[in-house]
């Protein structure tokens, strides 16, 4: 269960003014790091989502295979090549993936990147950094942290993790069809290591072991591929802007569920594609200025 009395439900953060004489520089440079081939589409998902959530410049890295079909997708980002095999990175990706990493301000790994050797190098690579820059882990960054015996040594505060119950499950260790425990697990994480968790679902929980909240938006027209994948382009882009780390998510997850919604009105729940969730994402920032 989780304890009321040790975690606070804190109020929707805001993202403030720009300034009239702001440019792209002050907005961040987010780099997303995913992709295969089969699964181009989820990482050029959250790159668009990036851009759409206020990101002043974004970076997708993708296996060399990839990297015209992903450019193909947005032309509103920018797309480097990684070391690759057959099965999507290779091993030497994980050295460029450092370099990259020093440009930018924000960081998110893992929609359509499938495990392996590669895949695994950089998950490892992006812990061990020395760095407070945010970085947002989703699907298979996920289920290569589950390979390692001491994920949990892995986690900082800088980092948010995206887990739906069943890569919850493969974390964790708690059965997906257990809510109430995969949640507790979730606080004892934030607790333990600063991290701060998206326990994905109906009713979003988000926890970083001090603060928690349920988010409330969001509808089942969203139980449909890709629509996590948007979620982790939306949090990397409100980092970019320079939310902490728990604001961003518990705003993140508002947004995208209130997406989410505003899509339902316009094609309904069964016709609701990730693609509806990105064109629906100005909608539901405009909106939060009514909250
Ligand atoms: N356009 C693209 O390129 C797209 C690419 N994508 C990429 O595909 C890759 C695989 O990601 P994935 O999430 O599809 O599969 P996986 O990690 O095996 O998880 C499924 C397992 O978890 C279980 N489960 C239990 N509860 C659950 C819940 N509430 N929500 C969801 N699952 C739940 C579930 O149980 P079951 O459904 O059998 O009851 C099953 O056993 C990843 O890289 C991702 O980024 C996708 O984003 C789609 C669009
Ligand atoms: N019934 C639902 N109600 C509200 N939101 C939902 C529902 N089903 C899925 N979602 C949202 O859709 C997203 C699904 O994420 P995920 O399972 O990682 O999808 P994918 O990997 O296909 O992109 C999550 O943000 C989740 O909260
Ligand atoms: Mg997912």
């Amino acid at each position: 269960m989780v304890n009321e009395m040790t975690t606070r439900s804190p109020a929707l953060p805001q993202l403030a003014p720009r300034d009239a004489d702001s440019h792209k520089g002050d907005y961040g440079r987010v780099l997303l790091i995913g992709g295969s081939p089969g699964m181009a589409g989820s990482i050029s998902l959250s790159a668009s989502a990036s851009i759409r959530s206020g990101a002043g410049l974004v970076t997708v890295a993708v296996p060399r295979r990839c990297l015209e079909t992903v450019a193909g997708y947005d032309r509103c980002y920018m797309t480097v090549a990684l070391p690759d095999d057959l099965k999507g990175f290779y091993e030497l990706a994980a050295s460029r993936v450092a370099q990259l990493s020093e440009s930018a301000t924000v960081l998110g790994c893992g929609p359509g990147m499938r495990t392996g050797v590669g895949a695994e190098g950089i998950v490892k690579t992006l812990c061990s950094q020395e760095s407070d820059k945010p970085l947002v882990f989703d699907a298979d960054a996920l289920n290569c942290l589950s390979q390692c015996d001491d994920w949990k040594s892995m986690l900082a505060p800088r980092m948010i993790l995206t887990p739906h119950p069943g890569e919850w499950e493969r974390l964790s260790g708690v059965a997906a069809s257990d809510r109430k425990a995969q949640e507790a697990a979730a606080v004892e994480t934030g607790k333990a290591t600063g991290a701060t968790i998206v326990l994905k679902g109906s009713k979003t929980f988000v926890t970083d072991g001090k603060k928690s909240v349920h988010n409330s938006t969001g509808n089942p027209g969203m139980a449909s591929g890709g629509s996590g994948d948007v979620l982790t382009g939306v949090l990397c882009g409100l980092l970019a802007q320079g939310l902490a780390v728990f604001e961003a998510a518990h705003l993140g997850v508002f947004v995208h569920g209130r997406a989410g919604d505003l899509a339902a009105e316009s094609v309904g729940q069964i016709s609701l594609s990730a693609s509806d969730l990105l064109q629906h994402l100005p909608a539901a920032f405009m909106s939060l200025s009514e909250q």
